[in-house]
């Protein structure tokens, strides 16, 4: 059964990718796997009906059968433990994987969307000016660890992985900040990430839902 998500009928980012759809649908991609995609206006993820899928009334969501998830980690975690191509099959290093999902999204993620946070929602706040150069140095102390961690190699741990497509995607929203191009070696994984034909497509994809165009 062809599963349907959630994304934002107009993209605050003009479908550059930022959305967190753009997670699910890479997935998908990458397992070769067919999805519907049912767009959703900010009024209406606040209703009923989709609080129903998501109780915090968000983006993305993914309906297969008789399964109705939220999360994109979750979803791309249940696209992956399906379908070949996001998770090792070798118990370890599936395991492994695994763990670089949740530093994607509990270790890497949050302190970048304390960023976001600081100049999309309270950069009118007296207080933010002295508070940005902390956001920044903590952002800066784990991507130096990252970038530590990572050296020269290609992924985080051998092959592709999951792991690698949620923490490509939590890095990509600092490519605004420039902070992304203090770390040449992060910079050149993240862009390894959008190099992938899968990638790609879900890309072309979000970004038709803002241009109006199809997707080629
Ligand atoms: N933890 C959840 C977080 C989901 C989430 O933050 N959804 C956002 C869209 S992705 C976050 C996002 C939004 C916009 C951009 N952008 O650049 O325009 C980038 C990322 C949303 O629905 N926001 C609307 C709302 O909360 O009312 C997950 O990973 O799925």
């Amino acid at each position: 059964m062809t599963p349907t998500i959630t994304a934002f009928e107009s993209s605050p980012d003009r479908g550059q990718g930022l959305a967190r759809d753009m997670r699910v649908r890479w997935a998908l991609e990458e397992a070769g796997q067919p999805y519907d995609v049912r767009l959703v206006s900010f009024k209406a993820m606040k209703e009923p009906a989709h609080r129903a899928l998501h109780p915090f009334g968000q983006i993305p969501t993914y309906e297969e059968g008789g399964v109705a998830l939220f999360e994109s980690g979750a979803i791309v975690f249940h696209v992956a433990q399906r379908h070949a191509g996001l998770l090792p099959d070798e118990a370890n290093a599936r395991a492994r994987a695994i763990t670089w999902m949740f530093a994607a999204l509990n270790t890497i993620e949050p302190p970048i969307i304390d960023l976001q946070t600081a100049k999309f929602a309270e950069g009118d706040k007296p207080w933010t000016a002295e508070r940005l150069p902390l956001i920044k140095d903590r952002i800066r102390a784990r991507l130096g660890e990252l970038s530590d961690y990572l050296g020269e190699a290609e992924w985080l741990d051998g092959a592709f992985s999951a792991g690698d497509l949620v923490m490509v995607h939590a890095l990509l929203r600092l490519r605004p900040s420039g902070m992304l191009d203090e770390y040449p070696n992060l910079a050149a994984y993240v862009a390894r990430g959008e190099a992938r034909p899968a990638f790609k497509r879900a890309f072309a994809a979000q970004l038709a839902v803002f241009t109006g165009k199809p997707a080629t």
